[in-house]
């Protein structure tokens, strides 16, 4: 239950006022609705079904009496006249309550799905590294709509709960011991339907895992499809696609059986109770037909509120494993946001390394509880405006390195420090405004050539994509592109190929004039060529920027100030190329030697 509370209280924080005139228009809604069976009363008195000196039924003598002052003509209409006000207002009024129900329901979603991007947004690099993208996908796209319609589905309860009390008020008011007779029997069919409600529940956590599967496999499935293609895997997956289906499929039609179940009790109790109330009231008791009509016409109101209250209860039930699970989520990245930030910020002035970086003595885990150290004992300067080049073998550490550099990750124990004085967590968007990273997965978005080069730098002009494009050896096929800059890249627009994507990310990432630039294996796809005219440029840099670049292959770092080969998260050599490749027994004159021999 506090999951849900805390997602009713933001629904209370969302909508504020709008809340309780919702909730008070259901009340009234409602209540006209029971008013205007009330009126049935007078109208089958004067039709002369009822008799209006029927001191058994309550209401019915005061409501007819004002009706004798007028013409026996005008009564009828008169009685006809105010139904038909009452439940065309009523039907206006809930017109409108729809619409502002709907209004509250979108916006609270878009208020949750806003709260929900934010925070991760803003949250640390260690939560990403331990969490499945897939799952980020699951919880805003099943988890949240299944909450937000549970918060709904709350207050629906609340004010269903409301008035069936004002009803049963109205049925005491009429016959007690009837009423009390109905209200146990409601009880009795309550208890017995608890089971239903906790297995509601059950199939609520079962829909929650099998979702989670379901997305987890689509996104895996689709982002391997060309492995999934090339090496003929289609019949594997479409076999574990089936049974996952086959499982979903089961899992929301129990759900609807029981509901449907639960239903037909309910159905089947009222129309049991209504036929032994019948036959008791008028065998047994004797009431007069008159009141027994109304009685029944009272119960068949109110026994639909009470399976309505056990179908809502059953929904609440079916979505609480998604309140517990966005909750989960939310707890976890609230405990991951980027420390002293309560707001992205949008600009702030960059950091600037004047004399460099340090780390001292830094050790790494991933899994601080059983890993071994992706960095360990690393003691390594690199100088402010030179180029450095990390080497070493696949899994030495590397990127942990510069994950490190830019504050993505925290050392576990030692330092890391910027210009002399230690970079604490809270300077890692300003160093970060700083730097121009280029991962060796690089990434496009789904827009045009300039939309993907105007997100790192939105004031940049025409002329100077177009210089950072020709830096980056990209302008020739740029030009070649059906739409030029404006040609969309990706599924909707033209595929580039590895080497093309790794220029224009290149690209983009000059556009920002950075301080620091970070290019991990930036050049892998390109041919030597293309490579070749990048050395070029990045050489034109040398001494404007503080360069590093992880590099395989070795022929790319020639130029490079510093060489620092990593193995096992250790430092094993650092120095110059010529130095470093001169000692044959090092490891950067083994990897030297390894590619000498696999480019013959
Ligand atoms: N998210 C992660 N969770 C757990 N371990 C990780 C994670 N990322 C990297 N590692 C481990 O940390 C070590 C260093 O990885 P890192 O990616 O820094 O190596 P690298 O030198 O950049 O490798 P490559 O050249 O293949 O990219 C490896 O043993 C790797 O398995």
């Amino acid at each position: 239950m506090a999951p849900m509370l805390v997602y009713l209280k933001k629904l209370h924080a969302f909508a504020g006022r709008k809340l309780y005139v919702n909730l008070i228009g259901t009340m009234v809604v409602s209540t006209l609705e029971g008013i205007g069976i009330f009126l049935l009363a007078p109208m089958l008195s004067l039709i002369g079904l009822l008799d209006s000196s029927a001191g058994g039924i309550p209401f019915l003598s005061s409501a007819a009496e004002p009706l004798q002052s007028l013409s026996s003509g005008l009564q009828l209409p008169v009685v006809l006249a105010v139904f038909l006000i009452l439940l065309l207002g009523q039907g206006l009024l809930q017109r409108h309550l729809t619409n502002l129900n709907s209004e509250l329901e979108q916006g609270f979603i878009r208020y949750l799905r806003l709260d929900i991007y934010k925070g991760l947004l803003q949250s640390n690099w260690a939560f990403f590294l331990k969490k499945r993208k897939s799952d980020f996908i699951h919880h805003a796209t099943t988890e949240l709509p299944r909450v937000s319609f549970g918060v709904f589905m709350f207050l629906r309860l609340s004010t269903t709960f409301l008035f069936t009390l004002i009803q049963i008020g109205f049925a005491l008011w009429l016959s007690a011991p009837l009423t009390i007779a109905v209200l146990l029997c409601g009880l009795a069919l309550a208890v017995f339907s608890r089971s239903r409600v906790k297995k509601s529940r059950m199939i609520g956590q079962e829909t929650t895992e099998l979702m989670q599967r379901y997305v987890a496999g689509m996104t895996d499935h689709f982002n391997g499809i060309k492995d999934i293609k090339s090496n003929r895997m289609e019949k594997q997956h479409l076999t574990w696609f089936g049974a996952l289906c086959d499982r979903l499929e089961r899992n929301i039609v129990q759900f609807t059986r029981l509901q449907s179940a639960s239903q037909f009790y309910y159905k089947a109790a009222s129309s049991l109770l209504i036929a032994c109330f019948v036959y008791f009231a008028f065998e047994v008791i004797h009431v007069q037909a008159e009141l027994l009509l109304f009685i029944v016409l009272i119960f068949s109101r109110l026994w639909p509120k009470f399976s309505a209250l056990q179908s809502n209860l059953e929904q609440i039930a079916q979505s609480i494993p998604a309140f517990r699970n966005l909750w989960e989520l939310q707890q976890e990245y609230e405990a991951a946001q980027e420390p002293e930030l309560s707001e992205l910020p949008a600009g702030g002035s960059a950091m600037r390394a004047v004399q460099g970086f340090e780390f001292r003595d830094v050790y790494y885990r991933y899994d601080r509880n059983h890993g071994s150290y992706a960095l360990q004992a690393v003691n390594l300067r690199i100088p402010a405006n030179r180029m450095t080049a990390i080497v070493g073998r696949s899994g030495a550490g590397k990127s942990t390195l510069i994950d490190m550099l830019i504050g993505l990750v925290q050392p576990e124990r030692g330092q890391v420090l910027v210009d002399g004085k230690p970079l604490a967590a809270s300077d890692s968007f300003a160093l970060r405004r700083a730097v121009s990273y280029v991962s060796q997965d690089p990434f496009l978005f789904h827009e045009s050539v300039r939309d993907n080069l105007s997100i790192a730098a939105p004031d940049a002009s025409e002329d100077r994509m177009w210089e950072a494009l020709r830096f980056a050896a990209a302008d020739v096929f740029v030009k070649k592109l059906p739409q030029g800059l404006d040609t969309v890249l990706g599924d909707r627009g033209v595929r580039l190929s590895g080497g093309e994507r790794q220029r224009i990310v290149l690209a983009r990432a000059i556009l920002r004039k950075p301080s620091i630039l970070i290019l991990d294996e930036a050049t892998s796809a390109l041919d030597s060529e293309h490579e070749a005219s990048i050395q070029e440029a990045l050489e034109r840099l040398r001494g404007s920027m503080t360069m590093i670049v992880i590099a395989h292959r070795l022929s790319t770092i020639r130029g490079a100030d510093q060489i620092v080969v990593l193995d096992n998260g250790t430092i094993v050599q650092r120095g110059g190329y010529t130095q470093l490749s001169g000692d044959q027994d090092g490891l950067f004159g083994r990897l030297l030697a390894y590619q000498a021999r696999a480019s013959v």
